[in-house]
């Protein structure tokens, strides 16, 4: 049977290298690359058909940090697809993003070396602001975005006798200690995208409670430290030229420098052949990579607890009634405007 997969942020780096990697596993998927520009988008589908002559590749309009472009996004799935089999909620941000040379080499000479490697921890923050919706920016794209994407396509997700899945590109930066309930949006805080990927990992498990009796399953991956847009725009460019060899370097005693696209997307790859119902919803599925360049996929258990999971989602259920309202008053506010007196 044909299985439609969606893909957000699909244009480079982790996502495409993933529909990639789909592609050569199964010829006869309808992958659906779901992307806010549509010129990358173009290109990333050239790139695709250039080793995939006969596959089908639709491309979707999806600017995930927009409540109105999600909402529209999700429109024109419905319109298209009887059904998705998988969506990957794997678009992110990380802007305005700083080290702290000072913490990096304390770092390099303490015993937390290997865990400041794998996960930044304590040597990297962000600068966010107010997007158009009044959202904090990487919350609302990293996060709310594809929340509302999901609530949209759940008739489509959760379709009785047929199982679903929704699969969330998370971080080993992800911490708890990054994460605060009372301010889900990380207004006050200087690691936004910390918190965020940490969100993911608790909405994660509360989708899994809620929608598995629905056939909807939710899980999480960490791709690694991955060369991509996202992390060449942590550093100047010479700095990684000049580093790279010491990357390689590294990875030979680190599995979790998989380094390139392709080695990240394993996990995500590896989840795309499990049966859902052999998946541990509290188990972040990490892929990774040996010094000999094996890849391989390791679940580890998240830091994670039910009752914060059970909140963050009911307060992400009011801040979705709440931008819908603000949404409607807004177009109500445009037709009056438009209306001839
Ligand atoms: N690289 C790494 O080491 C790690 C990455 N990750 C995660 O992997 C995921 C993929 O990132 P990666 O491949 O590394 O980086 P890239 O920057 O290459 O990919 C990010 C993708 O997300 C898209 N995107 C960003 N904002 C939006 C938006 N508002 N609407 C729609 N699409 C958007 C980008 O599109 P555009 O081209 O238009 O910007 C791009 O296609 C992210 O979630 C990231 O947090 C997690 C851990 C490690
Ligand atoms: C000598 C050398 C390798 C220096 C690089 C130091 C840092 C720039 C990296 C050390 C750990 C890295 C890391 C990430 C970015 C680059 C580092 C901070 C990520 C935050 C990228 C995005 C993620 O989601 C997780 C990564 C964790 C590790």
């Amino acid at each position: 049977m044909q299985r439609v997969v969606v893909v957000t942020g699909a244009n480079s780096g982790i996502g495409l290298a993933l529909c990639e990697r789909l592609l050569t596993e199964d010829t006869q998927l309808r992958l659906c690359l779901a992307c806010r520009n549509m010129q990358r988008a173009e290109a990333a589908r050239d790139t695709l058909l250039t080793s995939h002559a006969d596959a089908r590749v639709d491309l979707l309009h999806l600017d995930v940090g927009s409540v109105e472009s999600v909402l529209a996004a999700a429109q024109e799935v419905k319109a298209r697809y009887s059904r998705v089999d998988f969506l990957y909620l794997n678009a992110g941000i990380m802007p305005n993003p700083q080290v702290d040379v000072k913490a990096f080499f304390k770092g390099l000479f303490s015993t937390n070396v290997v865990n400041m490697f794998s996960t930044a921890e304590g040597i990297l923050t962000q600068q966010d602001r107010v997007n158009a919706d009044g959202l904090q920016e990487v919350f609302a794209t990293n996060l709310f975005g594809h929340f509302l994407l999901i609530r949209e396509l759940e008739p489509l997700l959760c379709e009785a006798g047929h199982t679903s899945r929704v699969v969330w590109t998370s971080s080993s930066n992800a911490r708890r200690s990054a994460f605060n309930i009372e301010d889900l949006q990380h207004r006050n805080g200087t690691e936004p995208y910390s918190s965020s990927k940490y969100a993911s990992d608790l909405l994660s498990l509360a989708l899994s409670k809620h929608k598995n009796s629905q056939g909807l399953f939710s899980s999480v991956i960490c791709p690694g430290l991955v060369m991509t847009n996202l992390t060449y725009g942590i550093l100047p460019s010479f700095f990684w030229t000049l580093i790279m060899p010491i990357m390689w370097l590294i990875r030979i005693f680190t599995n979790t420098f998989t380094l390139t696209p392709s080695n990240g997307a394993e996990a995500l790859h590896w989840l795309f052949l499990q049966k859902p119902e052999s998946l541990d919803p509290r188990a972040k599925y990490h892929s990774l990579t040996s010094g000999l360049g094996a890849n391989y996929t390791q679940p580890r258990q998240m830091d994670i607890d039910d009752d914060m999971s059970e909140v963050l989602y009911s307060k992400l259920l009011e801040l979705e009634k709440e931008v819908r309202r603000k949404l409607s008053e807004r177009n109500a506010d445009d037709k009056a405007e438009t209306v001839p007196q």
